[in-house]
């Protein structure tokens, strides 16, 4: 019998009248991957926030072997050996990665200076699980997915014998993916536990051990890896089989411009956008590709109105939509779902209900319904429009923001990543809403990593690079992944295919 390091008895949490765990009964043993997987709000956050210390369980007992004391919170969670990953950062966006890292660093004595401290050994796991990212850059010049590796080091830091990462691919290019799948691979091989908090199979398939499978707060499944097909894990977590049905959306008929981007400029002291223009059809949906930091996020922003532009101008059926002074407040009329939604699209201490009609309140205006019919169909979870927006979890936000965002007609879409962290049901509701947006006739711009996601459901994919659009091509049944990775990385096609 493999050593267990955690055991998780009977252990229930309830956060007014809901069950966000139920009776879960579990082992983590070292040197182990344990994949804890289920459907946005099945409770595997929590689940891991009551082992860290973060929530008491409400019943249930929560034995760590070698750590007498009771944990009451990450403080002592990190005193025996337990580190945490969080969806949501806790970096210092003004500070270098090197500080960042220094001032967690736990063997620094609080009477040295952290300065004095010798960093090679504080960016060492930096330099093994990231390569490319340089130690005196400020992190909040770093991409999100840079930022997540950030995290990490900081965790590992810490000596931790059993590392909790909540969904860490959920913002990770495929290499980051890949890079990380492999260290924590080598973890486990140093006798680490590793508990996975995903959505993603593949990440399964990469490194898991065991995999566990919650619904609704349980643990409805325990099983090795390679015990379950894929189809029989999916229907464990969703209690249903559910299909992929993403599909070339219909060719245009006509070409009437609609969301028109001209020669759009701006800068941010890590990125500048360089004369970006893009012409978007009624009905037409246009994905945009690139390797993450390449200026995909500063591009949603300008066209959205957060930030001001410094040349060109965004066109709404012929209406200048741009934000070019700083001092202009702008509510965008596009359908915005931004980059992490839990910072940027909803008021956490807001309720659902007004999150819903933020641009109604924005505007002085009355908030027409509750939502709750909304709620309903994006499946948000708890359905319940008085809830404050900032207890839901992170799958829960993001179909919140799509509640919001697609849940009426709009002219035009601006949808960043707008199924991370989402489970295979949701993110063909997302998907659907979305298309729909577009057979009604909304032009719709598409940021995104998942390359197969942007063949399979666009009619033309731009490529960005280093703050420019570098491509702009028509999605054929000939273009290939292969394509637009060399656009991506700055090859031609004939190198790459070399
Ligand atoms: N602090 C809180 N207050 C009230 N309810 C909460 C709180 N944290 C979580 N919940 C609720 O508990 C349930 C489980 O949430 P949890 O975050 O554990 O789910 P999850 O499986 O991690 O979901 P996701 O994949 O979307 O992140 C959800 O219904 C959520 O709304």
């Amino acid at each position: 019998m493999p050593d267990s390091l955690v055991q998780f008895e009977g252990v229930t949490r309830r956060f007014g009248d809901l069950v966000a765990v139920d009776n879960a009964s579990l082992d983590i043993r070292a040197g182990e991957v344990l994949a804890i997987l289920g459907e946005n709000g099945a409770g595997k956050s929590t689940l891991m926030k009551m082992l860290y210390g973060l929530y008491p369980a409400s019943a249930g007992e929560i034995l760590i072997h070698d750590a007498p004391d009771k944990i009451n919170g990450p403080a002592d969670a990190m005193r025996a050996g337990i580190g945490m990953v969080f969806q949501h950062f806790s970096l210092l966006p003004a500070l270098s990665v090197r500080d960042n890292l220094l001032l967690s660093w736990p063997r620094t004595p609080f009477w040295k200076s952290r300065r004095n401290t010798d960093t090679a050994d504080v960016l060492a796991t930096l330099a093994e699980l990231a390569p490319h990212i340089d130690p005196d850059c400020p992190v909040g010049s770093l991409s999100v997915g840079e930022q997540q590796l950030v995290e990490l080091c900081k965790v590992l830091n810490i000596d931790a014998r059993l590392v909790i990462l909540d969904e860490p691919t959920s913002v990770l290019t495929p290499d980051e993916a890949e890079r990380l799948h492999g260290f924590i691979k080598q973890l486990a091989g140093r006798g680490v536990a590793v508990a996975l908090i995903t959505h993603k199979l593949a990440d399964v398939e990469a490194c898991a051990d065991r995999i566990v499978v919650m619904r609704r707060g349980r643990v409805v499944d325990i099983a090795e890896r390679g015990a379950r097909s894929i189809t029989e894990t999916v229907a464990l977590m969703m209690g249903q089989s559910v299909e992929r049905k993403l599909q070339r959306p219909p060719v245009l008929e006509k070409i009437v411009p609609r969301l028109v981007l001209e020669n759009l400029s701006a800068r941010r002291p890590e990125m500048a956008l360089q004369n970006v223009s893009l012409s978007i059809a009624a009905g037409e949906i246009v994905g945009v590709a690139g390797v993450a930091g390449n200026g995909q996020a500063l591009l949603a922003e300008v066209v959205a109105g957060v930030e001001p532009l410094t040349g060109g101008d965004v066109l709404l059926d012929g209406v200048s939509i741009a934000r070019h002074n700083p001092y202009d407040a702008v509510a965008t009329p596009l359908g915005y779902i931004p980059e992490q939604p839990r910072d940027n699209g909803v008021v956490g201490t807001m309720t659902l209900a007004r999150n819903l009609a933020l641009r109604e309140l924005a505007q002085g205006n009355r908030p027409p319904v509750t939502g709750r019919d909304l709620l309903f169909r994006f499946n948000v979870n708890p359905p319940d429009p008085m809830k404050t927006a900032g207890t839901l979890s992170g799958g829960n936000i993001q179909k919140l923001v799509s509640a919001r965002e697609l849940g009426g007609q709009r002219q035009a879409v601006l949808a960043c990543y707008p199924t991370m962290g989402l489970d295979l049901a949701a993110i063909e509701m997302v998907y659907a809403a979305m298309f729909a947006q577009a057979a009604a006739g909304a032009a719709v711009l598409w940021i995104s990593e998942d390359l197969d996601d942007l063949l399979a459901g666009c009619h033309r994919i731009a490529v960005m690079r280093e703050g420019q659009l570098v491509a702009l091509l028509d999605n054929s049944s000939t273009l290939t992944r292969e394509v637009v990775g060399a656009h991506m990385i700055g090859l031609t096609e004939t190198e790459a295919a070399a």
